[in-house]
Parts: structure tokens; C-alpha cells; sequence
């Protein structure tokens, strides 16, 4: 097979999709890769570690799109790539349909084969291409909003640890899945008071078993939510109903409650966000302030550490490109069904139910 690897072209995203290890095990099993010429810089590969591990650089993006049978990339197709991606092609990357209309009616089009990181699933329900970017995520959130509670970029003034003679600030973690209990472990490590909430009492059970005793479980409905806004400096968003758009448990009338200089970090942003203010930024202008709130929405917040971020993420997605690029996209979904689980649009047929129902679809309409 032709796999191809273009650079990403989203704001401040320096992941690749693929390091020189995996071209050089693609290679290993005689398929050919294109490297579009600089892809791999921003996490610290050039294009002569590609070459040396048997890829072939391009020039353009639209060289590797038009060369290649599957696309092996990071982020979801911007609009600038709508037009790039062809009939018949395997697009293997991160898409978050249901947080797009557009996207999704322009992969329709395409009639192409999306597969989604994102719902790639394990029988026990966990979400092996996920996870790596959610532990980044996570990790990061507190780092990202111990630095918008400062002062001078409108936040609270509060520092996470506090010091001697100081209460330290509180940090409220919305799911305790991987982000939740990533964001969780980093801010108790500063010190700072943690409450996690989640409707799956096994997570809140296994928070509470792991964690030290400043970090506290409670259960997630709007009561409490209701409650907790009002008291905690920093909320970090991380729920997760897979593959759907996420619920808004933070209401705009609940901004009106919390104290001015609250910091929201939605990470849960990329599937629509868990507060209704919620709306993308980026890297480069990463907040905006609704009534006095400070909201950080950056939708590749792993991009931003892609030496970190790249490898995380080519660790596990390998696996899966080798057997798509060994067997074709059938067999490798026939006989993998965590694979199959990552299927999203099939040669213009969305396949994934919970993307119609974002958009409120009727099978027959699509
Ligand atoms: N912005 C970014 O750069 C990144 C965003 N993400 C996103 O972060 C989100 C979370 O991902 P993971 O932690 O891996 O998911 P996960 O599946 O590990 O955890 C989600 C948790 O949310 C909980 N949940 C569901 N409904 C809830 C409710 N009403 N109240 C409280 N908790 C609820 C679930 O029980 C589960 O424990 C996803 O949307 C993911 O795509 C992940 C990585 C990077
Ligand atoms: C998961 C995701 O959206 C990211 O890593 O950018
Ligand atoms: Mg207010």
C-alpha cells in the first residue's frame, strides 16, 4: 500500500502522525511512504530521518494526497484539505464528527474511509488511540489554567498550592476518566484542594482508592455542579460520551455564579465542550472571557508539546496502520473489531450512529 503523511496544518499543531520508526517498520513490510517535506519538524524529526528509515519526501501537501491510499495524519481535515482527500481513500486520524457538521457533510462527499482515533474502542470499552492524547491533555489543563488564574491575564489571582498561612485554590474536575484523573493527579501534586465528579460511580471508587485525601469524589448532576462552580478557582472539563457530542453541564446562567476570575479549561472541547460559552480557540489566542469567566478551548491542547505528544500518539496508532496497510481497510475491520470500531463514514455512509444523532439525521436523509 501508499501511505502518506502530510503536515498538519491546524494552528500550533506540531505532531506528525508518523515517526521514522514506523516508516521504517512500513517499509519492513514493503509498503511505500511519502513524507510531505517538513511534516515531522515540530516534534523534533527531519526529513532525512524519514529518508533514512526508507520514506520518500514530497514537496506538497497535494502530491501526498494524490499519491497515497491511506492518509495517516494527526488532526481532523481542515477545510483547505476537503478537496485533497479522494474517493476510496483511507483517512486514518482524529475527526470529532459530531462537534462538525461540515466536516462530516464534506467527508460524506469525499467518499472516502474516515476512521476515527477517537473510537477506535477495546472490548472493555476503553479508547487505545484516545488515551495517550487525553493523559497529555490532562496533565496540561492544570498547567494551562494554574497560568489563566494570574492576574495580569484576568484571572482570579489565586496560586493553585497556596503557601503557608494561605488556604491553596480548588480545582473542580468534571469525569473521571483519563483527562479527569490526569488533571486530577497534577493538581494535587501542587496542592491544590481537588473535587472530581462523574456519573460512573466504578470511576469516583477508583479516584478515591488512588488519589490522596485533598482529592475528594462527589457525584455529577446540576445540583452539585451548581454547588461547586461557586467555590472552585479552576474547572476543568473532561466528560466523554463516546463518539457523541458532549453534554452541557455548565450552563451560560451558571456564569453568573462564579466568582470573577474562575478559570474553565474545556478540554472536552474537541466533541462540542461540557459548557454552553464553550467555542474552539487555539494556540495562538487561546482564551476569551464571558461574564468575567476565563475560558480556555483549545481544541489541540497536545499539540503544543508535540515531542511529547508525537510519540504518545505513533505508539499505539502503528499497530492499527500496519494491519490496515497489511490487509486493506475490510479485513483489518473484519477480523480487529476494535479497529472496526474506529469507522465513522464508509464511501460517503456515515456508519457511526452516535454522529447522526449529533445532528439530529435520519438515516435516510444522509
Ligand atoms: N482539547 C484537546 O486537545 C483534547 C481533548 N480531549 C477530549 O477530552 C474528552 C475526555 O476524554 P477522556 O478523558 O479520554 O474520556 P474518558 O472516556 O476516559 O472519560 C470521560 C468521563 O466522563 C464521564 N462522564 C460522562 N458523562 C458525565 C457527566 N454528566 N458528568 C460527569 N462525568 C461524566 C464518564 O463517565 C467518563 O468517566 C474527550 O472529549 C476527548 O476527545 C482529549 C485529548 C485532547
Ligand atoms: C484528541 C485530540 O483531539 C487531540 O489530541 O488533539
Ligand atoms: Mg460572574
Amino acid at each position: 500500500m501508499i501511505v502518506g503523511v502530510p503536515k498538519e496544518i491546524k494552528n500550533n499543531e506540531g505532531r506528525v502522525g508518523m515517526t521514522p520508526a514506523g516508516v521504517f517498520e512500513l517499509v519492513k513490510n514493503n509498503h511505500t511512504v511519502y513524507v510531505q517535506s517538513g511534516a515531522g519538524e515540530g516534534s523534533g524529526f527531519f526529513n532525512h530521518d524519514y529518508q533514512r528509515a526508507g520514506a520518500t519526501i514530497l514537496d506538497t501537501i497535494g502530491q501526498v494526497y494524490a499519491m497515497s491510499d491511506m492518509i495517516v495524519k494527526v488532526k481532523e481535515p481542515v477545510a483547505q484539505e476537503y478537496s485533497l482527500i479522494q474517493k476510496g481513500q483511507i483517512v486514518f486520524t482524529y475527526f470529532h464528527f459530531a462537534s462538525s457538521e461540515a466536516l462530516t457533510q464534506a467527508m460524506i462527499r469525499s467518499k472516502s474511509i474516515c476512521i476515527a482515533y477517537e473510537t477506535v474502542e477495546d472490548a472493555d470499552g476503553s479508547l487505545p488511540l484516545l488515551t495517550p492524547m487525553s493523559e497529555v491533555a490532562g496533565r496540561m489543563a492544570i498547567q494551562q489554567g494554574a497560568k489563566y488564574l494570574e492576574k495580569p491575564v484576568k484571572g482570579k489571582g489565586v496560586l493553585l498550592g497556596g503557601v503557608p498561612g494561605v488556604s491553596p485554590g480548588r480545582v473542580l474536575v468534571l469525569g473521571a476518566g483519563t483527562v479527569g484523573i490526569q488533571a486530577a493527579k497534577m493538581a494535587a501534586g501542587l496542592g491544590a484542594q481537588v473535587t472530581v465528579l462523574d456519573v460512573n460511580m466504578k470511576r469516583l471508587r477508583y479516584v478515591n482508592d488512588i488519589m490522596p485525601s485533598h482529592v475528594v469524589t462527589e457525584f455529577s448532576n446540576e445540583f452539585n455542579i451548581r454547588k461547586y462552580i461557586k467555590t472552585h478557582d479552576l474547572i476543568i472539563g473532561g466528560v466523554l460520551l463516546k463518539g457523541a457530542k458532549a453534554p452541557n453541564l455548565i450552563t451560560r446562567d451558571m456564569l453568573k455564579e462564579m466568582h470573577p476570575g474562575t478559570v474553565i479549561v474545556d478540554v472536552a472541547v474537541d466533541q462540542g465542550g461540557c459548557v454552553e460559552t464553550t467555542k474552539p480557540t487555539t494556540h495562538e489566542n487561546p482564551i476569551y472571557i464571558i461574564d468575567d469567566v476565563v475560558h480556555y478551548c483549545v481544541a489541540n491542547m497536545p499539540g503544543a508539546v508535540p515531542y511529547t505528544s508525537t510519540v504518545a500518539l505513533t505508539n499505539v496508532t502503528l499497530p492499527y496502520v500496519l494491519k490496515l496497510a497489511n490487509m486493506g481497510w475490510r479485513s483489518a475491520c473484519n477480523l480487529d473489531k476494535s479497529l472496526a470500531k474506529g469507522l465513522n463514514i464508509v464511501e460517503g455512509e456515515v456508519v457511526y450512529k452516535e454522529i447522526m444523532e449529533a445532528f439530529n439525521w435520519e438515516p435516510a436523509l444522509v
